[in-house]
């Protein structure tokens, strides 16, 4: 049976702004406090969405968050009216109101780990949320991920949900920005690499010493218990401590795989040779090692341009092209290595731009902006439809975004309690447009 990758994108939400709230991730620090164009933001993604879709591609949508978290607010006890709520928090924590409208569910590489049925033990495609422990505004995420995803894959026959893993450092699981899934064909049976940061019950093991580590080897082997993992086809490898320390928060800053092609810095892994041959040897095919030197990209380039964090996709007629950055073309060493590398012995033929400046500044790339689901025929179709983008979806989303979004944020404005209404009314509609039903707190009340 044919078979696909299907990206599905997140929508950037209502609120995106930019609050410096991510330690460890340089542009989320150097933006901190800039004026935000959420209107721009949200087209840029969509514009990337249609270009996949007009290349043949087909490109899924996944709903933003409710923000402001009015209820996590309240949980934090600020009290009285939505407008005091907003108020008090801007006063008093202002830090804390801007961790509750962050629109950082857009990234939805982090939204969840996703095993596709080929590699699972009942054959059916299996969703874990991440929990997104390390980071206070991404761990409001969740819950609602898993909401998003079950009326995004509303089928029991085919598709499992899981709940994310407990809410606690020790199981911190960022999704699938630290996991890569190769194959021979997206159907077949492939290897699901897990890379974590650090171990969470052995302090005497590596770990980096600036920055946190977000995955737990911990998560991530509970994460392959849920999906029904063959122990033979899974591969657990530590992320390098040190390129953690220089700005890499996931995997998918430094890596990054599509079939049978892993495309990786030298200074990615730790024991990098014990991993590539086990990669080998699990693959029943052979596998395209591209492996970036330091002396031809630095690790430094590599965070400031998010060369690694391009999507490799496969094209309809077989050749893979990667989904870079604008920052990869205007960077002189990085634009000329990707020159250089689609005239290699390699599937990757093309490397095509796109501007994602509103996402980038927080340190999101092309690749962060979208989860990965592999499926056959029967489990497309089981999807559900109107959550795939066609030319008529994008114009209708592209209104619903002129109709809806601010031109600019700034900290000051996430006070404004017209921006729980204006986001709430926008999200509503959303909902019918996508037809997910109430996945929102504010639609259950
Ligand atoms: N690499 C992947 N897959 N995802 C990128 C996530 C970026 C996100 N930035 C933020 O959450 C910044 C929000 C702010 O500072 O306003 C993060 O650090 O978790």
């Amino acid at each position: 049976m044919k078979s696909t990758e299907v990206n599905f994108d997140g929508l950037v939400g209502p609120t995106h702004n930019y609050a410096g709230l991510s330690e460890g991730n340089v542009a989320s620090l150097n933006n901190a406090n800039d004026v935000s164009n959420p209107k721009q933001a949200a087209k840029q993604g969509l514009a990337k969405m249609k270009a996949l879709h007009d290349m043949g591609m087909t490109q899924g949508v996944l709903a933003p968050q409710e923000r402001p978290d009015m209820a996590a607010l309240r949980r934090l006890g600020f009290s009285g009216t939505d407008a005091n709520v907003l108020e008090t928090a801007f006063k008093q924590a202002p830090t804390l109101l801007s961790a509750c409208c962050s629109a950082s569910s857009m990234w939805t590489a982090n939204a969840a780990t996703v095993s596709p049925s080929a590699d699972t033990s009942d054959q059916k495609v299996h969703f874990t949320p991440a929990n997104l422990t390390n980071k206070f505004h991404r761990s409001l995420e969740p819950e609602t991920t898993g909401n998003i995803l079950k009326a995004t894959f509303n089928n029991e026959a085919h598709f499992v949900h899981h709940q994310h893993l407990p809410d606690n450092e020790h199981f911190g699981d960022e999704g699938a920005a630290n996991h890569t899934r190769l194959c021979n064909r997206y159907g077949e049976q492939g290897i699901e690499i897990f890379t974590y940061g650090r171990y969470a019950f052995n302090r005497n093991m590596p770990m980096p010493a600036k920055f946190p580590a977000r995955q737990t080897i911990e998560a991530s082997r509970a994460v392959a218990r849920l999906h029904g993992l063959e122990n033979s086809q899974t591969i657990y490898v530590q992320q390098n401590p040190d390129v953690i320390d220089q700005g890499v928060f996931h995997n998918d800053v430094i890596a990054v795989g599509n079939q049978n092609v892993l495309f990786f810095h030298e200074q990615a892994f730790l024991n990098t040779e014990t991993f590539l041959a086990d990669v080998s040897d699990k693959m029943s095919c052979d596998v395209h090692f591209v492996e970036v030197k330091t002396s031809q990209v630095s690790v430094e380039d590599c965070v400031n341009t998010y060369l690694f964090n391009t999507q490799i996709i496969t094209l309809p007629n077989g050749e893979m092209a990667i989904i870079a950055p604008m920052h990869c073309y205007e960077n002189a060493s990085v634009k000329a290595y990707l020159d250089e590398l689609v005239t290699l012995n390699t599937p990757i033929k093309h490397v095509k731009y796109y501007d994602v400046n509103e996402s980038m500044k927080n340190g999101g790339g092309p690749a962060c902006l979208r989860l990965r689901v592999a499926v056959n025929e029967t489990e497309l179709n089981a999807v559900n439809q109107h959550c795939l983008l066609d030319d008529n979806k994008f114009s209708v989303l592209n209104n619903w975004v002129d109709k809806h979004y601010r031109e600019q944020l700034t900290l000051n404005d996430l006070r404004d309690p017209n921006l729980v209404s204006e986001s709430r009314t926008a999200l509503d509609e959303l909902t019918q447009i996508l037809n997910l039903g109430s996945v929102y707190r504010f639609q259950q009340n």
